[in-house]
């Protein structure tokens, strides 16, 4: 589902006199359906760049990334949007809403962009909220002011609530209590079940070895590991 070839990033400091630093070269990965795959690497190897790249949110100096077989890199951004609105799910770290949408409807939202029912979406919606302990009286309002662990619970009863075939995790657990870490984890066990292909960052080591099948080592992939042809 998630194919990664020979990719390539660069990033230009405009503001500091074009300054060209190279942050990754030679990076090969593939996550096939019903399998989770962790990211991991020393602080600053690139993680969050490979996934970056992968969502489509920076573009790759070189080399190729297919999801359920459509090129993201330098594919329009139109083909990009209806990938992330069928296919390609993301929970990031921040949760980035527009003030005063109820939480109950920045939830749903991703099951009205693809045509489902209000009542339906809704329903869907309420059901992720309950499970992940959002309390009830919440669901009206927005999460703007909620705490940090609300806030990412919602984020991810957002990237759950529609059964997308490639999921991407950026640090689910990482503001949770054990309870709702507990859910989280279930929440990936199903995606798995159901065939979802998974890539996550887990700097929550023991939720990394429940949920992942493999381990791919970004540190590989720096410019200076792969200088002179050397396979990442
Ligand atoms: N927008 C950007 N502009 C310039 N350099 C960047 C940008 N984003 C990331 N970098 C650089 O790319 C490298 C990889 O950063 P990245 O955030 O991907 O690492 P990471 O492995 O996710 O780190 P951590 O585990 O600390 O979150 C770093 O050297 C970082 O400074």
């Amino acid at each position: 589902m998630i194919h990664v070839e020979n990719l390539s990033k660069t990033f230009t400091l405009h503001n500091q006199g074009g300054t060209v630093i190279p942050v990754m070269a030679g990076a090969n990965l593939h996550v096939d359906p019903g399998e989770c795959v962790g990211l991991v690497g020393r602080s600053g190897s690139g993680k969050s760049t490979l996934m970056r790249m992968i969502h489509g949110n920076y573009l790759p100096a070189g080399g190729s990334i297919r999801i359920a077989g459509v090129q993201m890199a330098g594919a329009e951004p139109r083909r990009i949007i209806a990938l992330r609105r069928d296919t390609l799910g993301y929970v990031s770290q921040f949760l980035r809403v527009l003030p005063r949408v109820p939480t109950v409807e920045v939830v749903a939202e991703p099951l009205r962009a693809l045509g489902v029912a209000q009542s339906e979406a809704q329903a869907r919606a309420e059901c992720l909220l309950w499970r992940l302990n959002i309390p009830r009286r919440l669901w009206s309002l927005s999460p703007t002011t909620f705490s940090g662990g609300e806030q990412q619970r919602v984020n991810i009863a957002r990237g759950f609530v529609h059964p997308f075939p490639v999921l991407l995790l950026d640090e689910p657990t990482a503001s949770l209590d054990a309870q709702n870490r507990e859910v989280v984890l279930a929440l990936i066990f199903e995606a798995k079940a159901r065939g979802a292909a998974i890539l996550g960052i887990f700097h929550d080591e023991e939720a990394r070895a429940r949920v992942c099948d493999r381990l791919v080592d970004v540190t590989g992939f720096t410019p200076a590991k792969t200088a002179g042809g050397q396979a990442a």
